[in-house]
């Protein structure tokens, strides 16, 4: 099977890490990246073609994954309609996007798809959605996603939800890695030591909570030894509701999920066009 990925950028590049990584032939990828510069880097760093026409490398694939901004995947989708087969079949891996308005810029026939998944693809530890209309058989693309993790259909009006804790889910995770190793490193801590520390930490955690059947509620208990270091911490972290304050967090990017499925084709596409930069944590340090 060759798989076309229109927009190599964090997520694209991550789900191609990961497809190659998994044993993919270079020879069976095609991908699409703007500017021609990026697009000449990402060919001589992972030797697949990388080009800027998405019709062209969409023409090569069976299975085709949009990986643009929201704003500009219907814009891809044109570019890539009139040479589709019909036998094709193109996965949208964007938030927001609906699978209504991704089959209506597609002949008929063409199979439509959405994905969720996330950078965890660039270590084949994806947790990827899928949703399709009824009837969509789905076997070759739950395969191919397999290759960089754990996947599950779902129905699609789930989709905003599993992008807010699939799709944004390791950025709260980064968060916290970035919030406690700040902690350890303005405590005094070596940098590249605190670093290692809670890598491991994050990793070895989620590896327990993975192996258990109990819920994760349960698992932080054994840690919590009743007037131990656990419990004056949680003591902290409760007065500060930090369990709303996720949930709240998780309903905010459901939301703008939301949103981004509202937003009209030509002011999507100004957003789009627009470089926006990425919203960063502002960085807090506590005076030595
Ligand atoms: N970044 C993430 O962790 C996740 C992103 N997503 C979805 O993946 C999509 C991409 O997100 P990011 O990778 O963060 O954005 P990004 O901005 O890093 O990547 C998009 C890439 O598409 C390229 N591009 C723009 N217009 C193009 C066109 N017409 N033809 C070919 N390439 C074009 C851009 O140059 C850029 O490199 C979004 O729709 C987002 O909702 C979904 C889950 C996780
Ligand atoms: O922030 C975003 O909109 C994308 C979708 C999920 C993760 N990143």
């Amino acid at each position: 099977m060759d798989i076309a990925i229109l927009g190599v950028g964090s997520l694209g590049e991550a789900v191609l890490i990961g497809l190659l990584e998994s044993g993919m032939p270079p020879a069976q990828i095609w991908a699409t990246a703007q500017p021609a510069e990026r697009a000449a880097v990402l060919a001589d760093a992972y030797g697949i073609e990388v080009g800027t026409d998405n019709a062209s490398a969409a023409t090569e694939a069976d299975v085709v994954l949009v990986a643009v901004r929201p704003g500009a995947v219907e814009g891809v989708l044109d570019e890539i309609a009139p040479v589709l087969e019909g036998d094709a079949v193109v996965v949208s891996l964007a938030a927001g996007v609906p699978l209504r308005r991704i089959a209506a810029r597609l002949p008929e026939g063409v199979t439509t798809v959405r994905a969720m998944t996330n950078v965890a693809a660039r270590a084949r530890e994806a947790a990827t959605a899928l949703t399709a209309p009824d009837g969509t058989d789905l076997t070759e693309i739950e395969d191919l996603f397999d290759r960089v993790g754990v996947t599950v259909t779902v129905e699609e009006p789930m989709m905003d939800l599993i992008t807010a804790v699939g799709g944004s889910g390791p950025a709260f995770l980064f968060y916290l890695a970035d919030a406690m190793t700040t902690a350890a490193v303005d405590g005094g801590m070596d940098p590249h030591a605190a670093r290692v520390m809670v890598d491991q930490m994050l990793l070895g955690a989620c590896l327990h909570l993975q192996s258990s059947d109990r819920p994760a509620a349960e698992i932080l208990d054994d840690i919590t030894t009743p007037g131990g270091t656990t419990a004056a911490a949680l003591d902290v972290l409760n007065a500060a509701a930090v369990d709303d304050t996720v949930k709240r967090a998780v309903g905010a990017a459901a939301r703008r999920g939301r949103d981004l499925a509202r937003l009209t084709p030509p002011l999507a596409r100004v957003r789009a066009a627009a470089p926006s930069p990425r919203p960063r944590r502002p960085r807090r340090r506590s005076p030595r």
